[in-house]
């Protein structure tokens, strides 16, 4: 096939989740009917700790099976696909047990050998994913020594090695500092466009700017699944800029939903999420951030509920 031909394959890819239930055997509801059509682009997976993240990445990477509900690579069940669809995934778990007596280079020989690649392709790939994931140096180090960002790099290279079709990344930026960060977001954005990349996070400004879209996700279910623009949009008339007092800014807190505190001339600047008449101060309608986005769907519920 030509390159131009492979190219267009891969354009129409489709990973589709459909009413994904999951139930862990202590009958915790994970996963209350996910439903979710994936085409090649980062789509940023964003929920609190305990939202359904890790349950619903393992169920697309098929380490896990739902209780309910099926994941449909290009209209086949992944469960049918078995190895074929497996070859075809890279995945980037929570750092866990990573094999500290090994050196980094020969951990990414072992991943190599067990996604099948040829000794030629393993030599040239492992040989560039270090470079660009600043691992040469270390690289004959043994894996315990690493810092926190190294390991990271490490998981990030053998998740891309067979060059994936699907590439799910689960908190990859965690531990990383921002020159790192950085770098890990232009690496998978330049890896997007022909593959489908989940981009779990907590840390919003990790994905924001380079995701297709943004996938809200809490308690289980999805709250909110839209394009980054759509989703700031539709703040409008929701986040409210005004000024108070030092001596207030404890019960301000308490009382509206607070996204931001500065110092400015007249006093601190709140920035505050909420409806009109929830913000009972004299104060003017600012453009929400996506992180304001976040706060809204996640917490003001909450928040509501508790004002009642
Ligand atoms: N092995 C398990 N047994 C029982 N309950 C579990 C298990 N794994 C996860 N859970 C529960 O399922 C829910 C979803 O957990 P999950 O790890 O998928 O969330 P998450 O969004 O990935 O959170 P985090 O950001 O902390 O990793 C949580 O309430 C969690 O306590």
């Amino acid at each position: 096939m030509s390159e131009q031909m492979w190219r267009e394959v891969r354009e129409k890819m489709e990973l589709e989740i459909k009413d994904v239930i999951h139930t862990y055997p202590n009958k915790k509801t994970a996963l209350n009917r996910i439903s979710l059509t994936l085409t090649p682009g980062i789509y940023g997976l964003l929920g609190p700790n305990g939202a359904g993240k890790s349950t619903l990445m393992k169920i697309i990477t098929g380490n896990m099976q739902p209780s309910g509900g099926k994941v449909l690579f290009n209209g086949s069940d992944i469960k049918e696909l078995g190895r074929a669809y497996r070859d075809r995934l890279g995945y980037m778990p929570q750092q866990q047990g990573l094999y500290n007596q090994f050196t980094g280079r020969r951990f990414l020989w072992y991943m190599a050998t067990l996604k099948g690649l040829s000794h030629r392709e393993a030599k040239y790939k492992i040989n560039d994913l270090l470079e660009q994931m600043n691992l040469t140096e270390v690289s004959d180090r043994k894996i315990g020594g690493y810092s926190g960002g190294m390991k990271q790099r490490l998981l990030i290279a053998q998740a891309v090695m067979n060059s994936p079709d699907i590439l799910v990344l689960d908190e990859p930026t965690a531990g990383l500092d921002p020159k790192e960060r950085i770098n890990i977001r232009n690496f998978v954005s330049e890896l997007s466009r022909e593959c489908i990349v989940i981009f779990a996070t907590h840390v919003v400004s990790d994905v924001e700017c380079i995701a297709k879209e943004m996938i809200l996700i809490k308690r289980g279910e999805i709250v909110r699944q839209d394009e980054v623009p759509k989703l700031i949009a539709e703040m409008d008339g929701l986040v409210w800029e005004f000024v108070a007092q030092e001596n207030e800014v404890v019960s301000i807190q308490k009382e509206y939903l607070v996204s931001n505190l500065s110092v400015g001339k007249e006093g601190i600047i709140v920035r505050a999420v909420g409806i009109d008449e929830e913000i009972k101060r004299e104060k003017h309608a600012v453009r929400a951030g996506m992180e304001e986005v976040y706060l809204y769907h996640m917490t003001s519920e909450a928040k509501r509920e508790k004002d009642k």
